[in-house]
């Protein structure tokens, strides 16, 4: 996607990558230095933020995925908040992706959702910020329960969009069969057929019947084209080992009852009522272990992705949860 101007409302808006030095203790049991972290923040800089947390293939430059959120009298206000995003680690979008860490047993290395949020605590306190609000959806809402297990004492407030607890039989298992797909045609095809997997884990039945009905050319139907085109867009804009180690580290990502107990902070968990990646179900049911949770249902056909493409009524919920 080419980047879009400048908002007018936003004449903080800048782009700063941190490089850390010092060494960092990943889960896998190695030290990693010289970290890269690409990220936009929003607004003028104050000791306390709000922290977005992107999804799977999202990155940091939440003006280009969220507008319904970002903006003056939107959740993420930059006239009134300092708001910032920054590029997980692992991903392809400006941090330290796989090539750049140290094979750990001739493979990438393997990360977590946990290393991520440890890499944005040094984040926060290279930009001289002290306690945050953070709000994440998809694998962002994965990554704020990981925040709330690793980082405690910085979040005040956190809203968790469409994600679970932790990472289902389900979810692994469409996962599984994206990374097949890679390590069996690698160089690009298998991360299109990844892609294609994904979103149909993304959208819903009733979405596809509404979006994609009937043949787009004569003999083919217009979902197979469609999925072959968004194949495709993910191929040019994305990297096929960051795919890998991002989604294992969802899949890794599986706290105890006992750990998601022992969160203090008030959370907003919200389901999508058409998602089949993560039913609303097990997100509210999962949300119910923490002791200061409350659940919200968005109702949209188009499942998942209805964050971004049909957030209805959730910008305000999020609004007034984060400011109450
Ligand atoms: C909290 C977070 O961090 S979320 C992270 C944000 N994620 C990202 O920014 C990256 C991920 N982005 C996305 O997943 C998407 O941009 C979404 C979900 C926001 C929207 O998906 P889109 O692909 O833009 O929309 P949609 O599903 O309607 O498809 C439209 C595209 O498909 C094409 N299309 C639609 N139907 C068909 C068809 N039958 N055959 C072929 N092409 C088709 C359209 O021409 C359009 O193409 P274009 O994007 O090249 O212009
Ligand atoms: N469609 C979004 C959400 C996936 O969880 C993405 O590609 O990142």
């Amino acid at each position: 996607m080419p980047p879009l101007a400048e908002p007018e409302w936003c004449p903080f808006r800048r782009t700063v990558t941190l490089f850390r030095h010092e060494p960092l203790l990943l889960d896998c049991g190695t030290a990693v230095t010289h970290i890269r972290v690409a990220c936009h923040t929003y607004g003028e800089a104050r000791e306390k933020a709000t922290l977005v947390l992107h999804a799977l293939t999202g990155t940091s430059a939440v003006h280009e995925w969220w507008a319904d959120f970002l903006g003056k009298g939107r959740p993420l206000d930059p006239t009134r908040d300092f708001v910032i995003c920054a590029n997980v680690l692992g991903g392809c979008a400006g941090s330290t992706g796989p090539a750049e860490l140290p094979a750990v047993g001739g493979e990438d290395m393997p990360l977590s959702l946990r290393d991520m949020a440890r890499v944005g605590r040094a984040l926060l306190e290279h930009l001289g910020v002290r306690r945050v609000r953070i709000v994440g959806a998809s694998m962002g809402g994965m990554l704020a329960y990981a925040w709330l297990l690793e980082c405690p004492d910085l979040v005040e407030r956190a809203v968790v969009i469409g994600a679970p607890v932790r990472h289902s039989p389900w979810a692994i298992g469409l996962n599984t069969a994206a990374r097949s797909a890679i390590r069996a045609a690698p160089g690009g095809e298998g991360l299109k057929v990844a892609r294609q997997i994904a979103m149909l884990s993304y959208r819903s039945p009733e979405s596809f019947a509404q979006t994609q009905p009937g043949q787009r050319a004569p003999g083919q139907p217009a979902i197979t084209s469609y999925l072959h085109h968004q194949g495709e867009k993910l191929q040019a804009r994305f990297c096929e080992r960051s795919y890998v180690a991002l989604t294992r580290a969802m899949d890794a990502f599986q706290p105890s009852d006992t750990e998601l107990r022992s969160i203090r902070t008030p959370v907003l968990a919200v389901g999508i009522r058409s998602d089949v990646l993560y039913p609303p179900d097990e997100v509210r049911q999962g949300a119910a272990l923490l002791p200061h949770a409350t659940y919200w249902e968005l109702d949209s056909v188009h499942g998942h992705d209805a964050f971004l493409m049909d957030a209805g009524e959730l910008p305000e919920q999020v609004s007034a949860f984060l400011r109450s």
